[in-house]
């Protein structure tokens, strides 16, 4: 394991005016080469935590340190060249340029004139090559879609060139396979620069598959670290997200709505790509699904075809999908 980059010792965060504790007793560590994602509950802590480890808001008690440093003991202009933030906010930036959105990354290294040099221009290239902002590069701000604008605020930040970079919601705006790539992006980035990323999200599914580690709020303010497969193993998955009407399913690593199961018991076999969207089907309609049952269906291919052979009470049926298996099932 690398050096710690940032850490925190006994943490408290909250609001003061407000009397209100968020969470507590934090002692965490994020290491050099780490991408580790902040998950929770709306309304858990990860935006109020997020804000406290950038410096924006004072701890109610403990500490964050940045390579052992004290947050406090940093000037501004050190910590902008050493920690880079993207919040969630949108920020109303008028009619700038992406190129200048994306150079003003540069400005905690530029010096008072702000004249750019060759390196300075080489980091703005490479942030929008990673990006793939280039074709970007000469629109306003305002003319942007939320999803290009969240990307290109990443722009900014990689341009910064910062150890240690902060995402609050990252892929908020992004449809699937951009929320994907921009996972892919963060991972690499950790293996091939050694930066350390930290990024809230939502994204149980991609944070699952991409993380190094998740720090996971529970609704009380509770914060569980682990790889995410232990955190899954050991429970605290399920619990952090704990509502009725849906659990998580360990075989799958999803979250599922949870079947009422009212109608009749059926006994499933077959083909393995064909039984898991027959399963959903059958749940969602509320069949429970046992190796007793009565009532049997089989799933196969035949001739590229899928079929599915539903047998009860001595009549054997065939069904060449899956709404008409269940009309099937409805109907006898
Ligand atoms: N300025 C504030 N003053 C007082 N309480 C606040 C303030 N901002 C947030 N809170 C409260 O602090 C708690 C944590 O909020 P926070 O925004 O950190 O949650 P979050 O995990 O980021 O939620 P979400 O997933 O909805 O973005 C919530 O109960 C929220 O109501």
């Amino acid at each position: 394991m690398n050096e710690p980059l940032l850490t925190t010792h006994d943490l408290s965060i909250g609001y003061p005016t407000q009397q209100r504790t968020v969470a507590q007793g934090l002692t965490l560590s994020l290491a050099a080469g780490q991408l580790v994602c902040l998950l929770g509950p709306n309304g858990a802590g990860k935006s109020t935590l997020m804000r406290t480890l950038a410096g924006l808001q004072t701890p109610l008690a403990g500490t964050v340190q940045l390579a052992g440093q004290p947050l406090t003991d940093i000037s501004t202009l050190d910590l902008a060249r050493r920690m880079s933030l993207v919040l969630a906010e949108r920020v109303d930036m008028g009619t700038m340029r992406v190129s200048e959105l994306v150079a003003l990354g540069r400005a905690p290294h530029t010096g008072r004139f702000g004249r750019l040099t060759a390196i300075d221009q080489a980091r703005i290239e490479q942030a929008l090559t990673l990006t793939n902002t280039h074709r970007l590069a000469d629109r306003r701000l305002h003319q942007l879609s939320d999803g290009e604008r969240q990307t290109v605020m990443l722009a900014r930040a990689l341009a910064q060139d910062t150890d240690l970079i902060l995402l609050d919601e990252p892929t908020a705006h992004l449809d699937l396979p951009n929320r994907v790539e921009m996972m892919r992006l963060l991972r690499q980035l950790t293996r091939q620069t050694g930066k350390a990323i930290l990024l809230s999200t939502h994204e149980l599914d991609l944070a699952l598959q991409a993380a190094d580690a998740l720090w996971l709020f529970d609704a009380r303010g509770h914060l569980a670290v682990g790889a995410p497969e232990d955190l899954v193993l050991t429970g605290a998955f399920d619990a952090a997200f704990d509502k009725a009407g849906f659990y998580f399913d360990r075989s799958t690593g999803t979250f599922t709505m949870q079947p009422d199961e009212n109608g009749p018991a059926v006994r499933l076999s077959g083909n393995e790509s064909l039984l898991f969207w027959t399963r959903r089907a059958l749940r969602r309609e509320g069949f429970a699904i046992q190796d007793t049952a009565d009532r049997t269906i089989e799933a196969f291919f035949q001739q590229g075809q899928a079929r599915w052979q539903y047998t009860y009470a001595g009549q054997t049926r065939m069904a060449t999908s899956v709404s008409e298996l269940l009309r099937m099932l409805n109907t006898s």
